[in-house]
């Protein structure tokens, strides 16, 4: 199967679940793309209700709606760099590890996501181990928040020590490199991210944002590491510029709706567009 056009043209796919909110799922990670000028495609796993206080609803498609959109897109447009977020259940991720494994050239961005910051469990519990069997061990990177470390290693995570060692455990599982992210770390460490490539760990950090609003946060992140891969950024460099980006986009989040709002991803140009 083709996964890289001949264009120079850079693209993307994102493999996620819609937040009716827009904060997080596709509609961050396709305006993460949009911002890096990397064309973004798109496979829908679910379709959530979702806002700035928590998920309402879920409702899945199925796995062969997923692999024809993955295969639509692979077998025309082609793609150099895919994320994967919000897979919800075994049949899909198992659709997903097998479909993508077929693609050359591609590089991977597991998001392995499991619990919504407002604490909603947004997977299956087998779907963890599917996860861990058949989707991580194709990760260039994979990128675990606190909790989704803490369910993937099974090790509790209270500091930057116990990061590193959840990391090494989840390495084991076959992923080329682990971010361990730390933006449900508490005091000097929230925000702090830990790498570890398989030989040497290093701490990422650029500053602590003081805001509730965080929705969307790893959806952005493995979006922009997705689409600095996609322009060709070796992957060290990748998640450094993700993570810059990632904390300007924080630093102008927006306050809307009542709970947690999302991420300006937009931030050069709110001065530009917003009415006086
Ligand atoms: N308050 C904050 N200040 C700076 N960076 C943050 C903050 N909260 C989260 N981050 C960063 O956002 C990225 C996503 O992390 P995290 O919020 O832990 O993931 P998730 O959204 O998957 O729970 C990481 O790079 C993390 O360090
Ligand atoms: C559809 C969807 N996908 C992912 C997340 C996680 O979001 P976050 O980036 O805040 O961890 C979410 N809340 N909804």
């Amino acid at each position: 199967m083709v996964a890289n056009s001949n264009s120079n043209i850079p693209i993307a796919l994102t493999i996620a679940g819609s937040d009716s909110g827009g904060g997080a799922g596709i509609q961050a990670d396709l305006r993460t793309f949009a911002f890096h000028c990397v064309h973004g495609t798109s496979a829908l796993t679910c379709v959530t209700a979702q806002n700035t206080l928590g998920v309402n609803r879920v409702d899945a498609l199925s796995p062969e709606a997923v692999v024809a959109q993955i295969e639509a897109v692979a077998t025309d447009i082609g793609i150099s760099a895919v994320k994967t977020g919000m897979l919800l259940n075994s049949e899909i991720i198992a659709a997903v590890a097998q479909t993508i494994e077929k693609l050359e050239n591609l590089q991977v961005v597991v998001d392995p996501v499991m619990v919504s910051r407002s604490g909603v469990q947004l997977i299956d519990d087998e779907a963890v181990e599917t996860l861990r069997e058949t989707l991580i061990p194709q990760a260039t990177i994979v990128t675990p928040n606190r909790y989704e470390a803490q369910i993937l290693s099974g090790l509790e995570i209270r500091d930057l020590e116990e990061m590193r060692s959840a990391a090494r455990c989840i390495h084991h599982l076959g992923a080329g490199t682990v971010l361990v992210k730390g933006g449900g770390m508490s005091g000097n460490i929230r925000g702090v991210d830990l790498w570890y490539d398989g030989q040497n760990d290093e701490t990422l950090k650029t500053e602590t944002v003081d805001t509730p609003h965080t929705h969307g946060t790893g959806c952005t992140l493995s979006a922009a590491i997705a689409a600095n891969l996609a322009l060709g950024c070796e992957l060290r460099e990748a998640v450094g510029r993700a993570k810059q980006y990632l904390t300007q986009a924080l630093k102008h989040s927006l306050a809307i709706g009542q709970g947690q709002g999302p991420v300006g991803h937009f931030f050069p140009l709110l001065d530009e567009f917003r009415q006086p």
